[in-house]
């Protein structure tokens, strides 16, 4: 069945067309469905496409039970309800690049427009027939110093242009580094310290909970006399009443407003104030932007649908396309890992809540965040009833306190291989199914469960180890794992139970250390065994930690 696209706001023509480019996709555009029209058509379809209009609730994504993606045309995620999107298991993306000069441009545009009152002298001269020459007298800005609070990739752009038009640049931004400020030419400062500098302030932040009314009275009483306020990103980064009182005291001489804390706004007075220059969140609003925007968004929509990796994920690690190509195969070893693991180590009803996933070879020096979180998916999948995945696996681990502790041995080169082991404790009652079938692992002489993989040239799972005894299983399926004592007649023995209960073995492997001793037998299946069959198996004197699994 080929997956549904909705596209619920006005995307460009190119990124709806680049969607419909895909076989396995079929796309609808339905723009300006209302909250309950949403939620009735949302259960049909596998991605959602959205602009800033339409707002991706909890009540949206939850409705949405086919919902693998929401992408957004665009920066801000503000109208997407990210945390819910995550526990849901959906992929959240954005198209962060493609908007960055038409928002910067449109903020330059906005700072000029208010700094020489351009809107109000067109209308006085064009709609009131005045040719009044002294009202609009306006400000310089060569000289001027200009506060830029967020230098992101808008915030960058605008003080690179500022810089061009002779601003000295005051920036705060606590998460970017003074070389980043020093290759712009800006100086980095505390807000609070730019207040009475700059003569004019513009605000390229995310709206977050730390961001919301980020200019109020307080810091507009702080402001030198006569300031200009751009804002071009997020509207609720001022508190608009706070703002027209600045206004109309005098305190801010202009205000030039793109943004708005609701959309579109309803009777504001501010849009009624004559030294307020507004426009309908027009920052992302050129040919080129919305171009890019829409490719680049049909792109990741359509990628993240086919299961391939994305560049720009909101909600799970992002990689750039060529590194998760070549990770891939080992994201793929690394979930395996996991459910394998989850079996072994749980073969006596306990869950290990710590564990040490040890990177090492070619990989220990790549950035493992997507093979830690595959494994998550593996080591979670197997005892939890709903769908976890790269987005949802970490939540779902922290609801249920397992950790997990990455270590990476020295790259000696060579292939990568993967262990994952059991830390800490033994299982108690912190492990995932509780204390009353915590007890550790029966009969396993060889320290805490472990497993360790690599991949093969083609890119395939081989498993290698198994509590450190070594094996060599390259092809997927069932699979039989126990310990075994090493003596004549005990894979005999084995064989003719599953044999004569109609299960095919494929390929057997045993590991040990020497020979006499105990070893860990590994039994590649056709199909799967029954239950009662594995209950005779389990009673074999000299077999012990049946465990019955998949690789
Ligand atoms: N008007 C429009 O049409 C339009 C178009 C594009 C983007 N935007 C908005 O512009 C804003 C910036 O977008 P961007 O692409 O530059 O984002 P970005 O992520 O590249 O930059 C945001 C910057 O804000 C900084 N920041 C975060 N919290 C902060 C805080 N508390 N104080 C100071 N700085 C903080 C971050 O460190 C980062 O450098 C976003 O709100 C986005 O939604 C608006
Ligand atoms: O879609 C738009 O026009 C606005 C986009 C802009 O607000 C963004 O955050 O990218």
């Amino acid at each position: 069945m080929r997956a549904r696209v909705l596209v619920a706001d006005t995307l460009d023509a190119a990124g709806v067309e680049r969607l419909r480019a895909e076989p396995e996709l079929e796309v609808e555009v339905r723009t300006g469905l209302g909250r309950e029209a949403l939620v009735e058509a949302i259960p049909a379809y596998d991605g959602l496409v959205v602009r800033s209009s339409t707002q991706v609730t909890a009540e949206v994504l939850e409705a949405g039970k086919r919902l693998r993606v929401v992408g957004r045309a665009g920066v801000g995620v503000d109208n997407i309800d990210v945390e819910a999107a995550t526990r849901r298991g959906v992929l959240v993306v954005n198209a962060p690049e493609g908007n960055t000069l038409a928002a910067a441009e449109h903020t330059l545009a906005m700072l000029l427009a208010a700094a020489r009152w351009i809107p109000q002298a067109h209308a006085s001269l064009v709609r009131d027939h005045q040719w009044d020459r002294k009202r609009f007298m306006g400000v310089q800005l060569q000289g001027k110093v200009l506060g830029v609070v967020g230098l992101g990739r808008i915030g960058s752009e605008v003080a690179r242009r500022a810089r061009a038009l002779g601003m000295r640049v005051l920036a705060y931004d606590p998460f970017i580094g003074p070389e980043r400020a020093g290759e712009l030419g800006v100086e980095l400062r505390e807000l609070e310290a730019i207040y009475p500098e700059a003569d004019a302030f513009t605000l390229h932040t995310p709206l977050t909970e730390q961001t919301r009314h980020l200019l109020g009275a307080e810091a507009f009483a702080r402001m030198k006399r006569g300031v200009i306020l751009v804002n071009c990103a997020r509207g609720g980064l001022v508190d608009e009443a706070a703002l027209l009182a600045a206004l109309e005291s005098g305190q801010v001489r202009a205000a030039a407003l793109d943004v708005f804390e609701e959309e579109p706004p309803r009777s504001s007075p501010l849009l009624e104030h004559p030294h307020v220059v507004a426009t309908p969140h027009l920052g992302a609003s050129t040919h080129e932007a919305q171009l890019h925007v829409a490719l680049e968004i049909a792109e990741q929509v359509a990628r993240a649908l086919k299961g391939e990796p994305v560049a720009h994920a909101v909600n799970a690690p992002g990689l750039p396309p060529e590194l998760a190509r070549q990770l891939e195969p080992y994201v793929r070893l690394a979930q395996k890992l996991g459910e394998l693991f989850t079996g072994w180590a749980s073969g006596a009803g306990a869950f290990w809540p710590r564990v040490e996933v040890v990177y090492s070879g070619s990989i220990a020096s790549r950035d493992v965040r997507p093979l830690t979180n595959a494994l998550l998916v593996g080591l979670l999948q197997p005892v939890l009833q709903e769908a976890v995945n790269a987005v949802n696996a970490p939540v779902l681990a922290r609801q249920r306190q397992l950790r997990v502790n990455e270590v990476r041995e020295a790259d000696g080169g060579g292939p990568g291989r993967i262990t994952v082991r059991a830390g800490g404790d033994a299982p108690g009652s912190e492990g995932l199914r509780g204390g009353a079938e915590a007890a550790p692992v029966g009969g396993r002489s060889s320290g805490p469960p472990q497993v360790s993989g690599t991949v093969d040239d083609a890119g395939r799972p081989i498993l290698v180890a198994v509590d450190g005894y070594p094996v060599h299983v390259s092809s997927t399926g069932h699979v039989l794992l126990a310990y075994n004592r090493d003596q004549p007649g005990v894979i005999g023995a084995v064989g003719t139970l599953l044999g004569q209960s109609g299960v095919n073995i494929a390929f057997m492997q045993v590991g040990r250390r020497r020979p006499g001793e105990e070893a860990v037998m590994v039994l590649g299946l056709d199909n799967p065994i029954p239950d009662p069959v594995a209950r005779r198996l389990r009673e074999f004197d000299e077999l012990w930690h049946v465990v019955i699994a998949r690789w």
